[in-house]
């Protein structure tokens, strides 16, 4: 599948272009990969950078923060060049993974040590500090080491850390990868909030859509080093433009050749299918459908206007309180999901053969 990216800019990021936030041109190489990410965020603008192992998000978010070097291109901050100067200089707030507090130092201090760095008075290090710790909640465990902290407390710690020295764009790097799920369910949506506040650019670096879909305002899609996909997280789970999209947001995506309300779809190995779909659309299109749109029978489905087509069951998952079928084409591969019951009744175990249907309402068509 070829992988265009077709910038969706919205409003903010319009007004980010020349008047303030990140402004950046990230030309990078590490050994035998290349990044190469052009990256906007307006001032108060959440910005993930979502993608699969290995697809530059953190070689990005390292190049922002001046830990490995430009081969060419620019980071601007408020209109201010950035990318000469080394990390300390550059005014950037960041959240890695795992935190990095210092063991030895207490919650207050650790927040503090920024300011310090600025060359801020102690005394007063220790008043912002101690505002801020209030602000993330924490006021009352100022004098506690990290390792008396939750994994929620020290994210949160390291967040006052990284907004103390008032920084005009803020990095975080996987910031909750290292809670457990119930925990991160619950820091997820204080995360939402605190940077709801944060006047400043925010990057943000993850490959959990979740995390993306609730904390950021717009979502690039990287993929071996280029963006493959940008827009508004509703937009691009709408409307996944490649499969590592399609399968995050648990989508059936196809590309094809669009005749008026027949999409010619490239299915199995070479296999073309006709579906019917409701949009009429001509050219070429990418063709997407939910797993719960597929209804599957043992023997053909008769009567109302349906997609069908025979397919072979390659494995059968729990997800949720239902079960996804993959279905191996040719013609078409799929993923459905259907009830426990189903699974009995129809008799599905890797093997089995059956009929797929999918009506032509359930199907959305956009332009490729
Ligand atoms: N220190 C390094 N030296 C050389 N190559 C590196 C170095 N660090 C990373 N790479 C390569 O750069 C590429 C991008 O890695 P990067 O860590 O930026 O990806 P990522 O999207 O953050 O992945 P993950 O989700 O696994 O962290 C990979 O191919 C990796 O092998």
């Amino acid at each position: 599948m070829s992988r265009p990216d077709t910038p969706m800019t919205t409003g903010r990021e319009e007004r980010a272009a020349g008047r303030g936030g990140l402004e950046a041109r990230l030309l990078v190489r590490r050994g035998d990969f290349a990044l190469d990410l052009e990256l906007t965020a307006a001032p108060g603008e959440v910005v993930a950078l979502l993608g699969p192992n290995g697809a530059g998000k953190s070689t990005a978010l390292r190049a922002l923060a001046g830990l490995v070097p430009l081969a060419d291109g620019y980071i601007r901050v408020d209109g201010r060049d950035l990318h000469r100067l080394p990390p300390e200089r550059r005014g950037i707030g960041m959240v890695f993974q795992d935190y990095l507090l210092f063991p030895h130092l207490s919650a207050l201090e650790n927040v503090a040590f920024g300011l310090r760095c600025q060359g801020v008075r102690k005394r007063e290090t220790r008043r912002i500090a101690a505002e801020w710790l209030e602000r993330v909640g924490l006021a009352e465990y100022a004098s506690a080491r990290p390792r008396a902290l939750s994994g929620g407390q020290a994210q949160r710690v390291a967040l006052a850390r990284a907004l103390a020295v008032r920084p005009r764009l803020l990095l975080l790097d996987e910031p909750l990868s290292a809670l457990d799920a119930h925990t991160r369910l619950e820091i997820r949506s204080g995360l939402r909030r605190r940077l709801a506040g944060f006047d400043g650019a925010a990057v943000l670096v993850t490959h959990d859509p979740l995390d993306a879909m609730v904390l950021a305002d717009r979502l690039v899609v990287l993929e071996g080093g280029r963006p493959v996909q940008r827009g508004r997280p509703a937009d691009v789970a709408r409307q996944p433009r490649t499969e590592y999209v399609a399968r995050l947001v648990g989508l059936n995506l196809y590309r094809g050749q669009a005749d008026g309300r027949t999409v010619r779809v490239e299915g199995e190995g070479g296999a073309r299918m006709e579906l019917d779909t409701v949009d009429h659309v001509l050219g070429e299109v990418f063709l997407a459908f939910e797993p719960t749109a597929v209804a599957l029978y043992r023997s053909r489905p008769e009567g109302s206007p349906r997609n069908v087509w025979r397919a072979r069951v390659a494995a059968v998952e729990r997800h949720g309180d239902r079960v996804r079928v993959r279905l191996q084409g040719p013609p078409l591969s799929a993923a459905a999901d259907v009830t426990p019951a189903a699974v009995a009744e129809l008799e599905l175990t890797p093997g089995a053969r059956v009929w797929a249907a999918l009506k032509a309402t359930e199907t959305r068509v956009y332009p490729a």
